[in-house]
């Protein structure tokens, strides 16, 4: 039969569809099907089994089963008493549980002003500094000059340049300027880094020429990431060892309450049993993330460090999120998780290796009036921030 080219050129666009659906089948995975469905519009995402930890006796019988209520071995109040707050008759229980300083807004301020004012300052390297000359003063302080109209965004002071320089102008680094969701991909590290890399030097990323000049109220929107502590190098997924700033002492004692808290928790059947010496825990390395609205955190295992025992502990900011946690390889069906400002998770024992991620949950963030909050609440209205913190060795 002699085929038309009309016809001809059909049944290559066919055969080129059916090839691409094969591929993306060969990809997909239980989380990538997880992910799928959080990030869906049309239709909607299924919220039916996210663990709610606010809510969890109206959760399903099938999630309900699936969640231990576990003792603190210590309570955080008592502590860390200026990050937990005091001690107070009844809030012991709350605290020795794993609903943490929930009630405690005074604390998760100082927290996530920390993270806006103090941490987004130099020496901490942020994913804003491969593209742009900050400022001194950090970007969060000259936004607030221009909310306070201390200064016009047009005024010199506000002028925040470019650091691409001509001779890059073919190598761009993926950064997203255009106002859309970003997707921020940490996977496992290249082979044997752990042992060749150490001592290594790391080139910073090269900025890229496509990104624009933008106002401070513009630029803040746009701070993915800070790291203190032990620098990380993004493209080798290594640390700079070469590279370590002081670890700030108010999350240290924060994490160091945590720590002592969860020593000996487990499983009750004695299946699993968690144990680190607290005299031992030193935190090294911490990312802060700050995501807006839409972004998200594709599947990924923290790996990187060279001790795997000690916990890796995350504090949550703001908007709420779904976490999701799966298995060492994405074949495993993650569990989603609401984590809401206030919430801390542990990854711990056999989860230290495990697959996770985050996407957005359209959850609001309660902020309560403040002035003195103003400029921080408007900010956190649309935004999510994660504080987590490693030991590296
Ligand atoms: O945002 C979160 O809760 C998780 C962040 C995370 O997994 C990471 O930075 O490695
Ligand atoms: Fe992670």
């Amino acid at each position: 039969m002699i085929k038309s080219k009309r016809q001809q050129k059909l049944e290559q666009k066919q055969l080129q569809s059916r090839r691409t659906k094969s591929s993306s089948f060969a990809t997909k995975t239980p989380f990538r099907d997880a992910e799928r469905n959080f990030k869906s519009r049309l239709p909607p995402p299924d919220f039916s089994k996210v663990i709610d930890f606010d809510n969890l006796e109206n959760c399903l019988d099938e999630i309900k089963d699936k969640v231990i209520e576990v003792e603190l071995t210590a309570d955080l109040g008592e502590e860390c008493e200026n990050l937990f707050g005091k001690y107070k008759d009844g809030a012991c229980i709350e605290r020795k549980k794993a609903y943490l300083f929930k009630d405690l807004p005074d604390a998760q301020k100082h927290v996530i002003k920390r993270c806006l004012k103090d941490f987004t300052k130099h020496p901490n390297i942020s994913n804003l500094d491969t593209h742009y000359v900050l400022p001194k003063q950090g970007i969060w302080e000259l936004y607030e000059k221009v909310i306070n109209n201390i200064l016009d965004e047009n005024d010199k002071e506000c002028f925040i340049p470019l650091k691409a320089s001509s001779i890059n102008k073919n190598n761009d680094v993926q950064y997203s300027d255009d106002g859309e969701e970003s997707t921020l991909i940490t996977g496992p590290p290249l082979e044997s880094t752990k042992s060749t890399t150490i001592n290594e030097e790391k080139s910073d990323p090269p900025p890229s020429s496509t990104v624009s000049i933008l106002p401070p109220s513009q630029l803040i929107r746009k701070l993915r990431w800070i790291t203190l502590g032990y620098q990380y190098h993004w493209s080798t997924k290594t640390y700079h060892f070469d590279r370590r700033f002081e670890f700030p002492q108010d999350i240290n004692d924060l994490t160091t309450a945590v720590v002592k808290a969860i020593d000996g928790i487990g499983f009750p059947d004695g299946s699993f049993i968690h144990k680190y010496d607290v005299t031992k825990w030193k935190p090294e390395a911490g990312v802060v993330n700050y995501y807006q609205l839409k972004d998200n955190l594709m599947a990924h295992v923290d790996r990187s460090e060279i001790n795997m025992d000690a916990p890796l502990i995350s504090f949550s900011f703001g908007h709420s999120c779904i976490f999701l946690i799966g298995g060492t390889t994405r074949d495993t069906p993650p569990f989603a998780v609401y984590l809401r400002s206030g919430d801390i998770s542990i990854m711990c024992g056999p989860i230290r290796g495990c697959f996770h991620g985050t996407l957005p949950s359209y959850l609001t963030s309660n902020n309560a009036e403040d002035p003195e909050w103003d400029i921080y609440g408007d900010f956190m209205s649309t935004t999510r921030i994660n504080v987590n913190v490693r030991q590296v060795f």
